[in-house]
């Protein structure tokens, strides 16, 4: 690992990781808006979208979040108001608990058209983003100004699976997965190559659930640097930071910070 990342560990998710969080995204939000007038950021499922509305709502919103544009980083291949679309836990958990009279991000939720292909929908997907970042013949890889990750026990990341064939494919900005190992099989994720370009990466890791794969990926040994999660690390090294709970990181032996300057 070139610079390494940044590990923080908090002793609790909503009074001591959530407003570290809100203090890191409105830093990575105030240079986004002085770099471009935006704030692009990528997010992903599971239990993110709760504690990003737990770092964002109090003690209020954003008041420039009218500048962001959200995308997804993986998101399931179902309907948009399925239990199990990112989009829907993202509206859910954050989208409708802003107040109606505040401002609102603008949204880049998947095309439901295509939902039993796929790679249609990957396809779809790149190009929302080639539209949205410009040219893709101009602009070699879309630069996003905030990458917000999981970590799943496994060690995957967006939908980036352990020993799976994605995690080497470099020629699409958006991949399509029909056997993914967490249900629902059929995604799609931003590839490798995007998520480590972006200007910042957080991965969000709670819970003791967590504990012994962030010890393998932070020891790096030949089988934790293997893991999706770990390959993050090592490409994007130190713009990356990660936000994790005590109980996620107990035993884990590596220099940990308590608080975000
Ligand atoms: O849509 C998804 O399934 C995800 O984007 C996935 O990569 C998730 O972030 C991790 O599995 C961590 O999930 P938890 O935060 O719920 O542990």
């Amino acid at each position: 690992m070139g610079r390494p990342p940044k590990l923080y560990s908090f002793p609790d998710v909503e009074n001591d990781l959530a407003p570290n969080l809100r203090k890191y995204i409105l830093a990575e939000q105030k240079e986004a808006l002085a770099r471009h007038g935006k704030f692009r950021v990528g997010v992903s499922g599971g239990s993110l979208p709760k504690t990003l509305s737990r770092a964002l709502l109090a003690p209020n919103p954003p008041a420039s979040l009218d500048k962001w544009e959200i995308f997804f980083v993986d998101e399931r291949c179902v309907p948009l108001d399925h239990d199990d679309s990112n989009y829907k836990a993202l509206k859910n958990d954050f989208l409708d608990q802003l107040p109606e009279d505040g401002p609102k991000p603008k949204v880049f939720p998947i095309d439901e058209t295509a939902l039993d292909d796929p790679q249609e929908v990957a396809d779809q997907y790149e190009q929302t983003l080639v539209s949205t970042f410009a040219n893709r013949d101009s602009v070699k890889l879309p630069l996003f100004d905030l990458i917000l990750l999981g970590c799943g026990p496994d060690g995957h990341t967006a939908s980036l699976f352990p020993d799976h064939a994605l995690l080497r494919a470099t020629d699409a900005w958006v991949l399509s997965i029909t056997d993914s190992p967490k249900p629902p099989p059929g995604r799609i994720t931003l590839s490798l190559p995007i998520l480590t370009h972006a200007c910042a990466i957080a991965f969000v890791a709670t819970g003791g659930g967590k504990k012994g794969i962030l010890k393998k990926i932070f020891e790096a040994d030949d089988e934790g640097r293997a893991l999706p999660s770990a390959l993050v690390n090592e490409g994007g090294g130190d713009k990356v930071s990660w936000f994790c709970d005590s109980a996620a990181v107990e035993g884990v032996g590596f220099p940990k910070r308590t608080s975000v300057i």
